[in-house]
């Protein structure tokens, strides 16, 4: 069963453009040579450009059509509605809607070289986070059920199916480094993850270039993130030494993997976490202010280590390339956390 669904030039041009589409069902459903080299093509795609890309039809129990579908449907509710599963003020414990302007990611930007920037630009987008039922220390936060009657049993759903997916791709990366299976999910047995809904309503172009943007650059702070767009555009990467970003295209079919800070410094830099954004699309008219962004929808699972983790270098001799302290991976996401809302 061959790992790589689709092959082509962009890999050889070094260009985001084109990621190769890997073929996840077989890791889940292959012999061991399948599931390694699945693992080895993930590794590698994650190494050279900090992402790579998997069919969502692959991603067992997923149904992000119907996330879609709800999430058009919960942002379509009026403020009120949306403000009934208000987040706090301050951003934590992280749960809810935020309206735009509530987050603003710039504040973290430059976060890894701590270039302190501070909130420079307000981020164009309503948000909806959500983490594991039942979790006391974060308790999520629900619409009314009249307003939007499946909403809860969709979205609770879909983060345990999603979880299983992060946890598969934790998995294959412990079996690229030789290590046993279970020496990153063991770090996620208690499923301190979160899972966003993203809506970037449309925007005029003029205000893209006067301090507002859809998300501004940062790395995310946890272990994988999943990442679903639809084909509106906008999203770029970059290599963390390079100022030149790159367009990053898939549709609503297609699931990006990126990683976090906090695989970053399990491994000490041997893997890396990839800077991204979403702002104008290359395809745009920057000339035109007037000319209007239609709107964007996105869905992130956010993997994270359980709070109590360690997000220090895991000892190994791959992992000793950049030295990270100790620290909780709790603390560590409350430190960038703080710096957004
Ligand atoms: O909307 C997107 O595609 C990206 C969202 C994102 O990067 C985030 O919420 O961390
Ligand atoms: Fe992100």
């Amino acid at each position: 069963m061959p790992a790589l669904i689709e092959t082509n030039d962009g890999l050889k041009a070094n260009s985001l453009q084109h990621l190769a589409l890997l073929d996840m069902s077989a890791f889940l459903h292959g012999d061991a040579p399948a599931r390694l080299e699945f693992a080895q093509s993930l590794a590698g795609s994650l190494k050279t450009y900090g992402m790579a890309k998997l069919r969502a039809q692959d991603l067992v129990g997923c149904n992000i059509p119907g996330l879609f579908e709800m999430a058009k449907q919960f942002f379509d509710l009026d403020v009120q509605a949306k403000m009934s599963a208000a987040m706090p003020t301050s951003g934590n414990p992280h749960r809810g809607y935020s309206f735009i302007g509530q987050e603003n990611i710039s504040g973290i930007t430059g976060f890894a070289d701590s270039l302190k920037q501070g909130k420079s630009l307000i981020d164009v987008k309503e948000t909806y986070d959500m983490g594991v039922p039942g979790d006391v220390d974060a308790e999520n936060r629900w619409p009314h059920a009249e307003a939007l009657p499946d909403f809860r049993r969709l979205m609770e759903e879909q983060y345990r199916a999603l979880e299983q997916a992060h946890l598969q791709i934790l998995s294959a990366l412990a079996l690229t480094l030789g290590l046993p299976s279970e020496s990153f999910t063991s770090m996620c047995s208690k499923s301190h993850h979160e899972m966003r809904l993203l809506h970037y309503p449309p925007t005029r172009l003029g205000d893209l270039k006067a301090g507002k943007t859809r998300i501004a650059d940062h790395t995310d702070f946890g272990s994988v993130t999943l990442l679903f767009q639809d084909s509106t555009g906008g999203l770029e990467g970059r290599h963390p030494s390079s100022a030149e970003y790159r367009a990053i295209q898939s549709n609503e079919q297609e699931c990006l993997v990126m990683l976090g800070d906090c695989f970053q410094r399990w491994t000490g830099d041997h893997f890396w976490a990839l800077p991204h954004r979403v702002t104008m699309p290359f395809a745009a008219h920057p000339d035109q202010d007037d000319e209007r962004l239609p709107e964007r929808f996105s869905i992130a699972f956010f993997g994270k280590p359980d709070r109590d983790a360690n997000v220090g270098n895991l000892a190994g001799p791959h992992f000793q390339k950049v030295h990270y302290d100790s620290m909780t991976a709790g603390d560590y996401n409350h430190s960038k956390l703080v710096r957004t809302y």
